[in-house]
């Protein structure tokens, strides 16, 4: 699968044609349609509708769309599913996952509908949001569940409420579950998304925020308006010191395999595989900053 930036995945509630119309206009690197928490019950299936259609007219660009949908709990949840494959989303992210069977349900309704319309199977990726105690226990086991899952991310809303406490500008509620949600996507090689910050006017603690959770190895936010696009990528967006650094790395590991070498020194400092990766993905953090 093509190696996508995820620095900000943005909300946009299914319910809002205006929304959902110029959601692609802000250049949030992914767009996350909601089907669940920021819809009204009265509206879930005029939503389910109007994602669909959204999503079937509307030239998004290379922009990744993801859909949140319903919990297959809910009376809404497999309509979701079945609806959003045919409209041919990127990624379905199932909120408040708590185990891999979880996954596996809503994997076997993807995989009925791919092979339903023809959709060659495996198509359709899913992400899981880990929303409570017992998902975030289970992190692990969620985040191997599927091929399909590109990511996990923590819904830290639910989560608080789940664990009888609140968030906190310092977040230090959240570090258990952040770290344990990041292990589990590291160890299963996928995405970690961090969960979104509700104070859309509180510009210095959202920055606060983000680079706490940057420092933390999250690969980006989920968002919930597009006044906190622009923060997120200019914190990931790397120092030039840091891209010439990188550079120097690249040419000097270039040069190394040339002569046959796997590791090399520069100005004195072991230069090897992680130190590589980490050059690499600051020049991919350069080149979506246009810097
Ligand atoms: C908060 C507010 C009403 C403010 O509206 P306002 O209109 O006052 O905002 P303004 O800044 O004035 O808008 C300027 C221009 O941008 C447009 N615009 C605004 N927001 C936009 C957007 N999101 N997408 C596209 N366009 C947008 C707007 O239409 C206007 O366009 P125009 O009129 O043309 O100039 C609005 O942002 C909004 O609804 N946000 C999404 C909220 C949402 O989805 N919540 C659910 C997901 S969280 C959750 O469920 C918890 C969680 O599950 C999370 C987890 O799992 O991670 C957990 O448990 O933690
Ligand atoms: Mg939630």
């Amino acid at each position: 699968m093509k190696k996508r930036l995820r620095r900000t995945m943005m909300y946009v509630p299914g319910s809002n044609p205006g929304m959902l119309a110029e959601a692609h206009i802000y250049g949030a690197d992914s767009l996350m349609f909601d089907l669940e928490d920021s819809i009204s019950l009265l509206e879930k299936d005029s939503a389910r509708l109007l994602v669909y259609n959204a999503v079937k007219n509307i030239d998004y660009g290379d922009m990744e769309i993801v859909v949140r949908i319903n919990g297959l709990d809910s009376p809404y949840g497999k309509n979701d599913v079945k609806a959003m494959v045919r409209a041919g989303v990127d990624v379905i992210r199932l909120p408040k996952t708590e185990t891999a069977k979880d996954i596996l349900d809503v994997e076997k309704i993807i995989e009925e509908t791919e092979k339903e319309i023809g959709m060659p199977v495996g198509t359709i990726k899913m992400m899981a949001a880990i929303e409570s105690a017992l998902g975030v226990i289970n992190a692990q086991e969620i985040a191997k569940a599927s091929p399909r899952i590109m990511g996990i991310a923590i819904g830290a809303e639910d989560f608080v409420t789940n664990m009888k406490t609140k968030r906190s500008p310092e977040g230090i509620e959240l570090l258990y579950a952040r770290s344990q949600i990041l292990v589990a996507a590291r160890s299963a090689g996928i995405y970690a998304l961090d969960t979104v910050y509700s104070d859309i006017n509180n510009e210095e603690g959202f920055r606060r925020e983000v680079e706490l959770i940057k420092q933390l190895g999250f690969d980006g936010k989920s968002i919930i308006n597009p006044k906190q696009i622009a923060p997120v990528h200019e914190i990931y967006a790397p120092t030039e010191k840091e891209i010439e650094h990188s550079k120097k790395v690249i040419n000097a590991i270039e040069e190394a395999e040339k002569k046959g070498l796997g590791v090399v020194s520069l100005k004195g400092k072991m230069i090897d595989k992680p130190i590589v990766e980490r050059a690499q993905r600051i020049l991919e953090l350069a080149k979506a900053s246009e810097m």
